[in-house]
């Protein structure tokens, strides 16, 4: 055991309300949008090849060009309340919102830098509009925001001179001001998801960062902060010297889901996932393999079967419209939310043994276990093996709860049920109701 001032303050999850309730989201809306939604992925007819809000970086535009797109950023299908709707339908529960990316802009009319939608021909405050339309529909905001500014005069690298230091610590003032003043304008909302706090400058700032953290906790009681945020005296992130989990969950499953349950180490945790490949930011070229619904449903269904939350990202163009392919996803993730939302929502990790044939997930606080059916093999007998001591009362399909099942044991703990055969073009949900034996 290493004695750390600034590794993690807490061994195990969060037990608090506000965690209960994140932990059982299941399903989440990440939205990417800002300056680099204008070029697309593109610039005088060049395609950029990495992600879209990445293109500053391109040397395919000038850094100068880019950063005057704040003149051009007039996005008039905005429509916050429409955002908000098609979330609701797909069944988001939360929705994490872009406030500044790596570039700087500014969503917000922050006082701390011109570089902000108010110095924009839009001039109004978007992050409110968006607060404010998602709070109206039920769904909990998380604020995204990058520590990494390429705007920012001060930002650096990595701290190799007086006059970076010097340079950094107005740079880490800034970022506190920020960030109390997102806490201070938009109460409403339940977490902070930090990026851009890969680079040695920020590594080295383990007291500052620690300090801000619990100023940001005390300011905002039960606020949710992951792993990303800070790392330890010793440059450890995610995870600090002593193995222990950095902030109240793991943020380190960006475009990649655990393989298996003791990947996730008991912490909570949650993966936020692109339908392109590699793509955040809105890229008007979609190339490579484009995520189906039914695939976008299974990592959802993989992500809570091992206790996490699955966050899909969408990202709108610079009109502020969002296109056309999200909107798909979302009414097909919507549909088969609206029949099998009790198999996602509040559930968490069964302990049963994993199958071939899909994933279960089990109601937090109960005994009843959900299949979600992938693969029926061509026997249409599901294995089931459960923990020990477990009594199977009832076994019926959640779409139609008339189709029931009569559990045949092979062995102790060891069940198949067998299915009549059928057209299968969706997953389907069964539903176990069990009661531990005296
Ligand atoms: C949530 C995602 N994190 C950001 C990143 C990154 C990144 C940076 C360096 C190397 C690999 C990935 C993406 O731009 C997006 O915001």
């Amino acid at each position: 055991q290493i004695t750390l001032l600034h590794g993690s303050h807490r061994v195990g999850k969060r037990s608090d309300a506000a965690m209960e309730k994140w932990r059982g989201y299941g399903l989440g809306q990440f939205i990417h949008w800002g300056l680099y939604a204008i070029p697309g992925g593109a610039w005088n007819g060049k395609q950029y090849n990495g992600a879209a809000e990445w293109i500053r970086s391109w040397n395919g535009i000038p850094k100068s060009t880019y950063d005057s797109l704040n003149y051009s950023f007039n996005p008039t299908a905005f429509d916050a309340k429409a955002w908000a709707k098609t979330a609701r339908q797909m069944g988001a529960k939360y929705v994490t919102f872009t406030t500044k990316h790596h570039d700087g802009f500014c969503l917000w009319p922050s006082k701390y830098t011109k570089y902000t939608v108010k110095n924009s021909p839009y001039k109004k405050d978007i992050v409110k509009a968006v607060v404010d339309a998602y709070d109206q529909e039920g769904i909990d905001v998380i604020l995204y925001f990058s520590v990494m500014d390429w705007n920012h005069p001060d930002w650096r690298y990595d701290l190799k001179t007086k006059e970076d230091s010097i340079a950094f610590e107005r740079f880490k003032k800034f970022t506190r001001n920020q960030l109390i003043e997102l806490l201070t304008n938009y109460p409403t909302v339940k977490g902070l998801w930090f990026d851009g706090t890969w680079d040695k400058s920020w590594v080295k700032q383990a007291a500052f960062a620690d300090e801000l953290e619990t100023e940001m906790r005390k300011l905002r009681p039960g606020l949710i902060i992951g792993s990303r945020f800070r790392a330890d005296e010793n440059g450890k992130r995610h995870f600090d010297s002593n193995g222990v989990l950095m902030g109240d969950y793991e943020q380190g499953w960006e475009r990649k889901i655990p393989a298996k349950i003791e990947d996730v180490h008991g912490n909570d945790w949650d993966c936020v996932m692109t339908v392109p490949e590699n793509q955040w930011g809105y890229n008007a070229a979609w190339n490579g393999h484009i995520k189906t619904g039914n695939e976008l449903i299974e990592m959802t269904a993989r992500c809570v079967s091992m206790g996490g939350n699955f966050v899909l990202n969408f990202g709108p163009k610079g009109d502020g419209s969002i296109r056309q392919e999200e909107i798909k996803l979302a009414t097909e993730i919507g549909d088969w939310m609206k029949i099998n939302q009790e198999a996602i929502y509040n559930c968490e990790y069964a302990g049963y043994e994993k199958q071939d044939w899909g994933y279960f997930t089990k109601k937090s606080g109960t005994d009843k276990i959900y299949m979600v059916v992938f693969n029926v093999p061509v026997s249409a007998a599901l294995r089931i093996k459960t923990p020990p001591k477990t009594i199977i009362k009832k076994a019926y399909l959640l779409a139609d709860t008339q189709e029931v099942f009569s559990p045949e044991e092979i062995s102790g703990d060891e069940y198949f049920l067998h299915l009549k055969k059928r057209e299968q073009s969706k997953p389907f949900v069964i539903v176990l109701e069990t009661a531990k034996a005296e």
